[in-house]
């Protein structure tokens, strides 16, 4: 065995009949976070949909702790240690913070494990999540996605319409999650502030991978980061620029 939490060779997958992203290969190891980035469109939620089971994978392989599950229905995936964190996903505004954990957890859950993440959620456990702050929203929706035990969590951009402040807070809490041993596959707007907490990364454009490599790589690198995003330069104003100096 590889001893990676999750791993995807040559993965194919559709949006109804249309190919959307192609032969994808990446690995997540324990305890690490894995940064999926790209420009809107370029197929990170779609991978992460095919990963879970919304989405269909017409080929290829996706192995959870070594064992195949790109078959399985949603649920099997779950109960198999995947959890999810799906763009917008929100929290049920009129029950209360404790509710909204209790209801997400399969089996044993514990809340307490949530409150010494979120100390933030415990002082306010009795109040209706509608009430909460944008960011501490957000908390208890990784919440309930860390309470059933999860061995991988994957997060489609969680930071949507909240301040970098809270966003930092918030990739704070990521790190945090994966102290406890939990792995992460991360898709965040917010590049630099993503790369900071990750140890791998990997960049999607038109649904195929183009960089594959260490974070620290492309930390901070805006100008190798908007190539992947959007591609080269045109090659004839590379040439204008040489026949400059000739
Ligand atoms: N349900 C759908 N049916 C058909 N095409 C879809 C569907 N959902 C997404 N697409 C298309 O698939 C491509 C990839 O979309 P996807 O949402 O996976 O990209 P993304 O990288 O997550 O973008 P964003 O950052 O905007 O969320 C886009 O061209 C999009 O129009």
């Amino acid at each position: 065995m590889s001893g990676e939490v999750l791993s995807l060779k040559d993965v194919n997958i559709n949006r109804g009949d249309t190919p959307i992203v192609h032969d994808v290969s990446l690995t997540v190891a324990p305890g690490t976070v894995t940064v999926v980035l790209g420009a809107n469109g370029a197929g990170k939620t779609t991978l992460m949909d095919g990963i879970a089971g919304l989405a269909p994978v017409t080929s290829g392989t996706i192995q959870l702790d070594g064992a195949p599950i790109e078959k399985l229905p949603v649920y099997k995936r779950a109960q198999a240690g995947l959890g999810y964190v799906e763009q917008a996903r929100t929290v049920f505004r009129t029950l209360t913070v404790e509710q909204n954990l209790l209801v997400s957890r399969s089996g044993k859950g514990d809340a307490e494990k949530v409150y010494e993440l979120f100390p933030e959620l415990q002082k306010r456990r009795t109040l209706q999540a509608g009430h909460l702050s944008g960011g501490e929203q957000q908390m208890l929706v990784l919440g309930r996605a860390l309470i059933s035990d999860p061995k991988i969590i994957l997060i489609d951009e969680m930071s949507l319409g909240l301040a970098p402040v809270v966003v930092r807070r918030l990739m704070h809490a990521v790190k945090d999650l994966v102290g406890l041993g939990i792995a992460v596959l991360l898709i965040e707007q917010f590049a630099n502030l993503a790369l900071e907490i990750g140890a791998n990364a990997y960049v999607l454009r038109k649904g195929r991978v183009v960089f594959d490599g260490p974070c620290d790589e492309i930390r901070g690198d805006s100008e190798r980061l908007h190539e992947f995003y959007f591609g080269a330069m045109p090659t004839d104003a590379v040439v204008e620029a040489g026949g400059e100096n000739q």
